[in-house]
């Protein structure tokens, strides 16, 4: 078993080949205790042939995984009980109660019938699905189920929660609600992995995320980090107090940054340019304008979003993460660009 300052989940050089096709390459991220990984690539990327491995349903062609400090591959009946697994689809469920459909689960974890009652209940009230449990699972909406799936998977206590796809479908109020449910989890020092499509949703929860492409980790950080490394060049914006302050701030960006081009909106008084400058050419701009006797309203950076990072990767502006043999080493986004 790992110690507590280890990672839980740890990936070092994961290839998985089928045949001759390499379907992932040198795979090495890692994920803190209580930590949510944002975990994300196109259709095909490899995604899933990680979580094969990582649940121990599918043996790695080379490289490790381990979770709390157990090989994914050599004890696949222990990672069963460490690891949680939500798959994006629920299954077919026809005449099951959620309490029997819960119940039937906890026997398959081997959860002794004395003690499964107490827990059903623990995990209907952790997903607020208690009001569910005499409901059909078939009659359940889309947000109730994966709520209900998310009971499931916590009913044997897993240290590690992979939750495939948890918002799709789901309404923004459901949304709203499976994001506290994650986070709570997360709060009480469950380690998540969680795919997802909704960008700006994993964006709200992650602590670090992990883009993947054709097989390949892109970017691996906290969020703010592969945003830096992946989009350098950066928006800002200068909103002027009047229109006189408009064109002198015009000039004085001309000025001392003679390759910007900005675009002008005179309607909001706004300045907009991209810039690939470092803080201190940001700051000398600022100091030159308020000399100037400029009146600005705003001068600020306006933050990317993990869209525009995933795009830039998906459009093949980056090249794959070296990646560190030790995750201790890996306290920035590893991404060569
Ligand atoms: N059993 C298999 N045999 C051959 N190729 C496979 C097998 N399983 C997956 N692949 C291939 O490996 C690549 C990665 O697939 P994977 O299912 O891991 O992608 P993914 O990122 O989960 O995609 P999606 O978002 O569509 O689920 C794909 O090109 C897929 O066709």
């Amino acid at each position: 078993m790992s110690s507590s300052s280890e990672p839980v989940v740890c990936t070092r050089n994961l290839c998985k080949s089928y045949g001759s096709f390499t379907a992932l390459k040198d795979l090495t991220i890692h994920v803190d205790r209580g930590q949510i990984l944002g975990f994300i690539g196109p259709n095909g990327a490899g995604k899933t042939t990680t979580i094969k491995i990582l649940v121990g349903l599918s043996r790695a062609t080379s490289g490790s995984a381990t979770i709390a400090g157990v090989d994914c591959s050599e004890n696949a009946a222990q990672i069963k009980h460490l690891v949680g697994y939500m798959p994006d689809r629920f299954g077919s469920y026809d005449n099951m109660r959620v309490r029997e459909y819960l119940d039937f689960f906890g026997a398959i974890y081997r959860i002794p019938t004395s003690r499964r009652r107490k827990r059903i209940e623990e995990v209907l009230e952790i997903t607020n699905a208690t009001y569910m449990q005499d409901k059909f699972v078939e009659s359940l909406s889309h947000g109730m189920q994966q709520r209900v799936g998310i009971a499931r998977t916590l009913l044997h206590d897993p240290t590690v929660m992979i939750l495939d796809e948890p918002a799709n479908g789901l309404d923004p109020s459901a949304r709203i609600e499976m994001r506290e449910i994650l986070l709570r989890l997360a709060g009480e020092g469950k380690t998540l992995i969680v795919t997802s499509h909704i960008l700006p949703e994993l964006a709200r929860i992650c602590d670090t995320v992990a883009i993947v492409t054709g097989g390949s980790l892109r970017a691996f950080g906290t969020l703010d980090e592969v945003m830096r490394t992946l989009c350098p060049v950066r928006s800002y914006e200068i909103q002027l107090l009047t229109e006189q302050d408009l064109d002198l701030a015009i000039a004085g960006l001309a000025k001392a940054l003679p390759e910007c081009r900005p675009n002008v909106s005179r309607p909001e008084r706004m300045l907009r340019f991209p810039i690939a400058e470092t803080e201190e050419r940001l700051s000398q701009l600022l100091s030159q304008l308020v000399s100037e006797g400029v009146k600005m309203v705003q001068f600020r950076e306006v933050v990317g979003d993990l869209e525009d990072a995933f795009l830039s990767v998906a459009a093949g502006k980056s090249e794959a993460v070296d990646s560190p043999h030790s995750p201790a080493a890996e306290s920035t986004a590893e991404v060569t660009s």
